[in-house]
């Protein structure tokens, strides 16, 4: 029998990049699914949201840093098939961002060179993005 179709989970992400071409990573806290791993902020796309939407409000929310929708440009995406979901994530790239990140969530923050990000486990539909940073910058 074929195996129940997967929901499609669209969330969205950011490479914040700071002056250096530095890209910031979160680390995913302790009693959430894949705890311990780095992941780039944001998070899921609410109805009526548009993802550039859902990227300001969660970099507002988990990181105290203020940007606009102008300031996001599309770089590539994640399809990853987990276990009970398949994930759609669109990531954007920011270099225009108002404030300094601070952990608003108790999540461990970094700035990485894309060329080190392979230092940090990621969860694993991040992998195929990492290239596409090391290119960029
Ligand atoms: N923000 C983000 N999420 C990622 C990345 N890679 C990846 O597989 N994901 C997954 C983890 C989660 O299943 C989902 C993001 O959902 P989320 O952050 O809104 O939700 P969550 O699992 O933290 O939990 P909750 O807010 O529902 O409590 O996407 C990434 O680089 N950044």
């Amino acid at each position: 029998m074929e195996k129940a179709a997967r929901p499609v989970l669209i969330v969205a992400a950011c490479a914040l990049v700071d002056a250096d071409g530095r890209v910031l990573i979160a680390q995913r806290p302790q009693g959430k699914a894949m705890a311990g791993l780095w992941e780039f902020p944001g998070g899921k796309v609410e109805p009526g949201e548009t993802p550039e939407e859902t990227v300001v409000r969660e970099l507002g929310e988990e990181l105290g840093v203020e940007t606009k929708t102008a300031c996001l440009a599309p770089l590539t995406f994640a399809s990853h098939a987990y276990e009970d979901f398949h994930l759609l994530m669109p990531l954007f790239v920011c270099r225009r961002f108002w404030g300094v990140p601070v952990p608003r969530e108790s999540q461990a923050l970094k700035w990485v060179r894309p060329q080190r990000l392979r230092d940090y486990p990621m969860p694993p539909a991040d992998a195929p993005l990492i290239p596409f940073l090391i290119d960029l910058l």
